[in-house]
């Protein structure tokens, strides 16, 4: 986490430091760095300089619009999984015209919106989607640009959770299947067939999956060619994996260089749907400690940020580092499991970690802008928290704490007399 370091030991965001943060604006509080986002972004973009590439940035990873307008002011377009994330990248100033709507479920209206702002390209998922994103375009008078959305059926290694191109997986159209759909959606009047894309899964670290994937479909698209369906681009999703503790995962322009060594000058527009990759490592979570309890077992640290919070640790046991916003000279490190408020026993961020800490102790869950406020939830009603972007020495609050009056908008009591 370049942009995250101690200074005379105390932890800084770019030329903020984390501990004063954590007093204007209270914790748990998610604090994201500019300059890292940018600088990730731009690993992508000059690694593809030259070829007419489009880097979709997967909004799911992170879909606060001051995140979404940064990255479309450095020309990024948007995967998109749901209309709301549409109208966040409308909101951001995204232009639609780079946008690629992805997921195995969309819904008519969805479909329709989608067509009106003019988005680049379907992915479709299913047969059954086909008719219905043809269905919608002819009632709307217009013709949708699609993509396919092929399983190549290769083991990405990575959590079993987070793996999609498999074909035991609910992902993309079996690839042995394929053609079958893009010969039935060629001779459809609703549709344009422009693509064929892949997403195989995430945090991937190594590249050979992805050089396995890329095989496959460019197999697909010289079958596809001799029927005459000639295909324009190529989306190899999103899925580079990042280094939460001891990963190696290749750098960007390593991964692009690969992809681009077997394309050779295939006269394919290539896209590309990064999310985690872009974010993770330009985001902490920071966090105060509440209360030390030692029991015969173990030596709990209670802190303030739960698994409502941040649920990668309670959901896919991951691991993310915890580490301490000052450095202590005095005292003993222990081993600690990290634990929330909430009433569950999977409710922890860090299980035996070694750290010196006492009660009042501020923390930063480290990796913590992929999948983090995006999956938080109100879970034993507690607001959301505070996200903020440091941008060198200064920081601006880019979603506030939500509030307990939140957390009931919208409910309402059952009328007295029933
Ligand atoms: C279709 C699609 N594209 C892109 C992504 C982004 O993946 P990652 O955050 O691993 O880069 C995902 C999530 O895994 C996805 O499902
Ligand atoms: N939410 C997952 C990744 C899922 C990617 C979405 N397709 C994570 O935190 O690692």
């Amino acid at each position: 986490m370049e942009s995250f370091e101690y200074r005379n030991g105390r932890l800084f965001c770019e030329e903020m430091a984390l501990d004063t943060l954590a007093a204007t604006h209270g914790t748990p509080a998610y604090v994201y760095s500019r300059d890292a986002i940018e600088r990730a972004y731009l690993a992508y973009a000059n690694a593809l300089q030259g070829r007419g590439a489009l880097i979709c940035y997967a909004v799911k990873a992170n879909s606060n619009i001051a995140l979404l307008n940064l990255l479309a002011r450095l020309g990024a377009g948007f995967d998109i999984v749901s209309i709301g994330e549409l109208e966040r990248v409308l909101r951001a100033g995204g232009d639609p015209a780079k946008v690629v709507f992805s997921g195995v479920g969309k819904q008519a209206d969805e479909i329709r919106r989608a067509l009106d702002v003019g988005i680049f390209c379907f992915n479709i998922e299913s047969d059954a989607e086909l008719d219905r994103v043809n269905a919608v375009a002819l009632e709307a008078g217009k013709v949708a640009r699609v993509s396919f959305r092929v399983n190549p059926d290769v083991d990405a290694g990575t959590h079993p959770y987070i793996s999609t191109g498999l074909k035991e997986n609910k992902f993309g159209i079996d690839i042995d299947q394929a053609i079958v759909v893009y010969r039935r959606a060629a001779a459809l009047p609703g549709v344009d067939v422009v693509g064929m894309d892949c997403h195989i899964g995430s945090q991937l670290t190594e590249i050979s999956p992805f050089l396995d994937a890329l095989e496959r479909l460019l197999q697909l698209v010289d079958r596809l060619q001799t029927e005459g369906i000639h295909i324009s681009h190529l989306d190899l999703g999103g899925g580079l994996g990042v280094c939460y503790t001891d990963e190696t995962p290749p750098a960007p322009d390593a991964f692009i260089a690969a992809m681009l060594e077997r394309l050779g000058d295939r006269p394919l527009q290539l896209i590309f749907e990064p999310g985690r990759s872009i974010v993770a490592n330009a985001g902490v979570l920071l966090t105060r400690v509440e209360f030390l309890k030692q029991t015969g077992e173990k030596n709990f640290a209670i802190i303030d940020a739960a698994m409502n919070d941040l649920i990668r640790p309670a959901l896919y046991s991951a691991y993310q580092e915890i580490i301490p916003l000052s450095l202590r000279d005095e005292g003993e490190s222990r081993h600690w499991d990290l634990v929330g408020p909430i009433c569950e026993t999977g409710d922890f961020l860090g299980k035996d970690r070694e750290l010196n800490l006492q009660a009042g102790d501020l923390l930063a869950v480290c990796s913590a802008g992929a999948y983090g406020f995006v999956m938080a939830s109100n879970y034993n009603s507690r607001p959301r928290p505070v996200e903020l972007m440091v941008d060198d020495n200064q920081v601006f609050v880019i979603r506030e704490r939500e509030k307990i009056s939140d957390l009931m908008q919208g409910e309402q009591l059952l009328p007295g007399d029933c």
